[in-house]
């Protein structure tokens, strides 16, 4: 297997939250114990509730959030230990952010030719002439018309609007890209094609992608691998069809519940009560608290990981797993 482009291993990020005035401070814990790493060519899905670390995890991925503690490597190097300037070019040559929301995320004053130049402009990578023809291929490889690159954000679609931030996240021919909701803020017709698109880029330049989503159908359809998420931690990561069809955390299989499949029995679980603050989450699993098969056991720690004997890349962090459902098929 190749190299991960990056790794996080055992990353902690705690912010700190003003509450009651100025002196009261308090933690949050926004994501805990987290060791992923995503490769080229493969597409790694992040699922979870509102809330429960996504976004952050994407920032650390992208190097824009520090670790409170643990260890971010790009391409294998320690990141955060480097200095600042290194960091951030390192950072910006490997991995390649995309906002849920083109509309904000693209200056509106200027023109898509602009947008797509300045990266290469402030990295100084080839000559003008080289930087036009960069940005005439960088429209061809997200399938938009030349003409596009005189057009302001505004005067493009939605879904135009989004292959621009695709193609500017591409300028700087990352490894990696990270698109955070890429598609919440489009309308259902034109959902499918930006997703064609990742997908299409996957094959054509080997291009590695971290997507996150709550939309559990779409990260099914898309996703090699996919990581749960449950507040601020990864509570099962493995191979799609073994994470989907055969779930062995109860929250993971709660989620897939409500997207049925041939490969599971048809039962919905519905889960109840509050999901617990990131201020003060529960000891030990997070999830006992909404847990139907919780145990006194569940609040001492949170349990390491266990491996699947079929598929070791599938694991999960659960004193009481569930049975695996095989397919009837
Ligand atoms: N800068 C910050 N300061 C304080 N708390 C923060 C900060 N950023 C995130 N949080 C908190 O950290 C937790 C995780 O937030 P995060 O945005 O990563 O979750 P998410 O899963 O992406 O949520 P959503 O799907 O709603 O975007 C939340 O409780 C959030 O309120």
């Amino acid at each position: 297997m190749t190299e991960p482009v990056v790794s996080l291993e055992h990353v902690h990020v705690v912010h700190t939250a003003r509450s009651g005035g100025l002196i009261h401070r308090d933690k949050v814990h926004a994501l805990s114990d987290a060791t992923v790493s995503v490769r080229r060519g493969e597409i790694l899905g992040v699922v979870g509730e509102s809330g429960c670390g996504k976004s952050t995890l994407a920032k650390v991925v992208v190097g824009l959030q520090a670790p409170t503690s643990g260890t971010v490597r790009f391409r294998g190097e320690d990141l955060w230990t480097l200095p600042a300037k290194r960091r951030r070019r390192e950072a910006g040559a490997a991995v390649a952010m995309v906002f849920q929301d083109a509309s904000t995320a693209l200056n509106p004053r200027l023109p898509v030719r602009r947008i797509l130049r300045d990266p290469l402009d402030v990295h100084r990578r080839g000559t003008p002439r080289q930087r036009e023809e960069r940005v005439r291929d960088l429209l061809d490889l997200v399938g938009l018309p030349g003409h596009v690159a005189a057009a302001l954000p505004g005067q493009l679609s939605g879904g135009q609007r989004q292959r621009v931030a695709v193609a500017r996240a591409l300028t700087l021919e990352p490894d990696v890209i990270v698109a955070d909701e890429p598609t919440s803020a489009l309308d259902v017709s034109v959902r499918a094609q930006v997703l064609n698109l990742l997908l299409d880029l996957r094959t054509e330049l080997g291009l590695g992608l971290v997507f996150i989503s709550h939309d559990i159908q779409t990260v099914r359809y898309l996703a090699d691998r996919i990581a749960v998420m449950y507040l601020g931690r990864v509570v099962e990561e493995g191979p799609t069809a073994e994470v989907a069809g055969h779930a062995r955390h109860p929250y993971t299989r709660a989620l897939f519940s409500a997207t049925p499949s041939l490969l599971d029995d048809g039962e919905r679980i519905v889960l109840t009560g509050p999901v617990p603050s990131a201020t003060h989450p529960p000891s030990g699993c997070p999830f006992r608290t909404r847990c139907w098969k919780a145990s006194d056991a569940c609040a001492a720690e949170f349990p390491s990981a266990t491996h699947a004997e079929a598929d070791p890349a599938h694991s999960w962090h659960c004193l009481h797993p569930e049975t695996p459902v095989r397919s009837v098929l």
